[in-house]
């Protein structure tokens, strides 16, 4: 994928096959990885049992989908929490975006409360995983096309630096408009924080109350736990932080198109959440120290991500924060400066480093039979790898030689003294 911003190079045909290829790639690597989960033999190397191909796709579980999104897009629009300006446009207005996501997520517990209180099996996600997936690729790839159909129509200045190179597949992988809206509702915005995030938690519900079932258990395993508190932890610490969202990569600069959706909406609580699937499978015996080391590495992981997160956070916001007047910094010919003492002066993605401890941490409790529950590290190493190298360029671009004095100063991109 080409970095935000140069859709100048993409008549190069081997993008648009890299880009089909990862069209269908994609979606089948989702269902591949969830059907190698529930094997007795989890490792990547064994033949997959293919389920009946006419079973996956069944209406009842579309509308349930489609129900989901409904819900949350109308726990969006309640007018509760504050309402902030977004970054400022290439047309220089600002966009107004409502904090809600906390009200959001507690209204969906009480709902799903009294919906198992009124007799509803939340062992439904768990035996109609495979379908729901398919479903919500479906989704995806409905909202994918009325996004395309619509950018057509779009004004030049609500368009996204890339994603406009005039092929259609590039374009609609790609996402052309910046942030498609709907009246005052961002579908962008939306997806990426509430019915995909929300969803990998209750279908993590969902895999400990299947864990209890299978194995007659009356509490869930501690590696179970483990799974579900770090990972509701780190959904509720997006919560909290939610207009930090407002300044990332994504929000600013990606245009929504499949990759964005089907990411939100089918890679985030499909692939998320296929530690707390391994385990309903592949019970996983901790020791107290092994639980205590586990839960240590997470906590320097989130502290180290928090942290790195709110001092740039908080030093974009406002240069001459007091609370940050102890850390030095470059000044750059944009007038902005750079952050290059304290956490990010260890290394230069500092928040990238601490995400990465965690995405370990949560691959820990699996053990070490196979590799599939580490798979979340995987991606996200690459991920962050391949989204470090585009900021870079991004940066050396903005910033010139400024730049290339902070990288002089600190050498290490992710990793301190490896990489
Ligand atoms: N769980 C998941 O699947 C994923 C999680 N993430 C997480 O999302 C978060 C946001 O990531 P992302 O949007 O990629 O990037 P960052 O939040 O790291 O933002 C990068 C920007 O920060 C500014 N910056 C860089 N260095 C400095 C410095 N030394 N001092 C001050 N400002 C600096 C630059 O922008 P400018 O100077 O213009 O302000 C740069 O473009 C991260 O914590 C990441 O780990 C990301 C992807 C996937
Ligand atoms: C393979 C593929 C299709 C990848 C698409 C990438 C998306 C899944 C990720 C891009 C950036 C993301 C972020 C989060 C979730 C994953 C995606 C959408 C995030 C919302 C998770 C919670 C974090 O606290 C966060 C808010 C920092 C984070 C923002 C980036």
């Amino acid at each position: 994928i080409l970095p935000y911003g140069s859709s100048h190079s993409v008549s190069f045909p081997p993008v648009f096959a890299g880009v089909s290829c990862m069209m269908l790639f994609l979606p089948v690597a989702v269902l591949g990885l969830m059907v190698v989960c529930s094997q007795e033999d989890a490792s990547l190397m064994s033949p997959p049992s293919l389920p009946a191909l006419d079973s996956l796709l069944d209406p009842h579980v579309f509308g349930m989908v489609v129900l989901w999104f409904l819900f949350q897009a109308l726990l969006y629009v309640l007018p509760v929490g504050k309402v902030v300006e977004g970054i400022p446009l290439k047309n220089g207005e600002w966009l107004k975006y409502r904090m809600n996501t906390l009200h959001a997520f507690v209204l969906t517990v009480a709902a799903l409360g009294a919906a198992v209180h009124q007799g509803v099996d939340l062992g439904y996600i768990h035996s109609h995983f495979l379908q729901l997936a398919v479903s919500s690729l479906l989704f995806s790839v409905l909202l994918s096309v009325y996004l395309y159909v619509r950018s057509r129509w779009a004004p030049q200045d609500q368009l996204a630096p890339g994603g406009n190179s005039g092929s259609v597949i590039y374009d609609f992988f790609m996402g052309s408009e910046l942030n498609p809206r709907i009246k005052g509702f961002d579908l962008k915005y939306f997806c990426e924080l509430r019915p995909g995030l929300m969803g990998w938690l209750v279908i993590n519900a969902a895999m400990t109350l299947a864990e209890m079932k299978l194995h007659n258990l009356n509490y869930p395993s501690p590696a179970m736990i483990l799974v579900n508190c770090f990972h509701l932890f780190y959904v509720l610490d997006a919560y909290w932080h939610e207009e930090a969202v407002l300044g990332y990569m994504d929000t600013t600069h990606a245009g929504f198109g499949f990759m964005l959706v089907f990411g939100d909406l089918m890679w985030v609580p499909f692939t998320f959440s296929l530690q707390s699937y391994y385990l309903v499978y592949h019970p996983s015996h901790l020791s107290l120290p092994w639980i205590v080391g586990i839960v240590t590495l997470n906590v320097i992981g989130f502290s180290i991500f928090r942290k790195a997160n709110s001092q740039k956070n908080a030093f974009r916001r406002n240069p001459s924060d007091p609370t940050l007047s102890h850390l030095k910094t470059i000044p750059t010919a944009t007038g902005k400066s750079l952050l290059v003492s304290g956490l990010w002066g260890l290394v230069r993605h500092p928040n990238y480093l601490g995400d990465l401890i965690m995405a370990l941490a949560w691959s820990l409790p699996c053990g070490f039979t196979h590799i599939l529950p580490y798979f979340y590290v995987i991606y996200l190493t690459t991920l962050l790898v391949h989204r470090e190298a585009r900021d870079e360029a991004q940066c050396r671009r903005k910033y010139g030689s400024a730049w290339d004095d902070y990288c002089r100063e600190v050498r290490y991109r992710i990793i301190p003294r490896v990489y």
